[in-house]
């Protein structure tokens, strides 16, 4: 049993400029902003001619909104309370009371707050803008760049979905060799993320199997046979195993954790998926509902034949139920995963009917562990401040200066390759952790 924490370390917060919050609030975010306010400018002839006038002006108050949020944010101004009457307001401004109590009565700003807060922040300020228009409530500003992502991995897609169905035409038992390279694609796969890039396209172009052996050094902590045990015991045990599977991004990594999410129902590992996208546009990139059934409906639509039957099949899951769409507000607040239990006891208590859950990328990571600067060699399993409610896997590539239970020197070892390792997606970790809680 690993020994408890002496000190808990502090979050990360761009009023460390050697951290990598800074340069995100002070250069990624703005730039993400300005993308999102050009986006909804270009927008204003499209939603003149479905919503006449009303259209127009709610894409000039967007704007205004929006332009308003990057001089706050440039000009380091205090986090202001949401007034768009979404369910989660209250945990919101719980959250923004929290900072102004423990700073003695001043404001947080952008600088001065935790990153995981400010950063969830601005894409609620976002979706709050777009909210409070008239005619434009369901716009997601991201679309564009969500659905090029799945058409520029199509070959991608394609040689994956020709993986499956060849190695689970026989119904042959599941190696330990495919589960390990189908994880494998679906850590990867979360490399294509289009918030670390601020936007820039980076599909997934090449053959995902190819990949794999050249980048098995950089998993810098590989769980998988955790996994895999923990998998085939269910199994044993012919319980009616659920497996959850929280979704990160639109594209290829969306298509490569719905064909894990296959192949562990073709491999009986599992007998029903439980799928949790987001409730609004999220980090760029994160799915939402709308994603998940253009996605599928996409895919049906396309000219290749496999790839064609096998979104087919995955519609009629979500009919007979094997497969279990669903969104929670708790996701898209700042809330780290520790709060879980207190905030959305409904979530938490349904996750306990799980066998396995699959957290998905980096930001699931950073709620995970806290957002907290730990050790790079803290073990994992001490920095989830007791979020148990089931055995879980974290799959995530490194976006971010936070990497745990790394041996000693490791992190040292890889900084004299490239001082900004952790900032690519170029390393990954899969991390298990079936902690019973005491
Ligand atoms: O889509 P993912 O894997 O959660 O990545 C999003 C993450 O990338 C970053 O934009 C870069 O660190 C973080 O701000 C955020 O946590
Ligand atoms: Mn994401």
């Amino acid at each position: 049993m690993a020994e408890k924490v002496d000190e808990m370390p502090e979050p990360l917060s761009a009023k460390y400029v050697d951290q990598f919050a800074y340069p995100t609030v002070k250069d990624r975010l703005p730039v993400i902003l300005t993308k999102v306010i050009d986006t909804v400018y270009q927008y204003k002839n499209t939603a003149a001619e479905q919503h006449g006038e009303a259209g127009k002006e709610d894409c000039k108050f967007i704007v205004s909104k929006l332009s308003e949020l990057k001089n706050a944010i440039q000009t380091d101004k205090p986090l202001t309370v949401l007034a768009d009457g979404r369910g989660d307001v209250s945990i919101w401004n719980k959250a923004i009371q929290k900072e102004i109590d423990d700073h003695g009565n001043k404001h947080p700003s952008w600088f001065k707050s935790p990153w995981l807060l400010t950063e969830c922040y601005m894409y609620r300020k976002i979706n709050e803008s777009i909210r409070m228009s008239s005619k434009l409530q369901e716009f997601d500003p991201f679309g564009e760049q969500k659905r090029s992502a799945l058409k520029n991995s199509h070959d991608a897609c394609i040689v994956l979905a020709n993986y499956i169905h060849d190695i689970t035409k026989d119904n042959k038992d599941v190696t330990y060799e495919q589960f390990s390279k189908i994880l494998q694609i679906a850590l990867w796969g979360n490399k294509c993320d289009l918030s670390i890039s601020a936007g820039v396209e980076n599909s997934q172009n090449v053959s995902p199997l190819l990949y794999l052996n050249e980048m098995a050094s950089n998993i810098l902590v590989d769980s998988t046979q955790q996994v895999w045990q923990a998998l085939l015991e269910a199994r044993k045990n012919g319980k009616q195993t659920r497996v959850d599977i929280i979704l990160d991004n639109m594209g290829f990594e969306l298509f490569s954790d719905l064909c894990f999410a296959e192949f562990l129902l073709r491999t009986s590992l599992a007998h029903s998926i439980h799928l949790h996208y987001k409730v609004m546009p999220w980090f760029v990139s994160d799915v939402t509902r709308e994603d998940f059934l253009w996605t599928l409906q996409t895919l049906k639509d396309s000219p290749n034949e496999v790839l064609s039957k096998l979104s087919e099949t995955w519609q009629n899951r979500l009919q007979d139920e094997s497969w279990v769409i669903k969104g929670d507000d708790f996701w898209t607040t700042a809330c780290d995963f520790r709060q879980m239990k207190s905030k959305a006891p409904h979530l938490y208590d349904d996750l306990t009917s799980s066998s396995m859950c699959f957290f998905k990328g980096d930001l699931n990571y950073r709620k995970l562990v806290g957002d907290l600067n730990w050790n790079h060699t803290t073990p994992y399993e001490l920095t989830l401040g007791g979020f148990h409610p089931s055995p879980h896997c974290a799959l995530r590539t490194i976006k971010c200066d936070l990497v745990v239970g790394l041996q000693e020197g490791r992190a040292e070892e890889i900084t004299k390759l490239n001082a900004d390792w952790m900032l690519g997606g170029d390393y990954g970790v899969i991390h298990f952790c079936d902690l019973i809680e005491k």
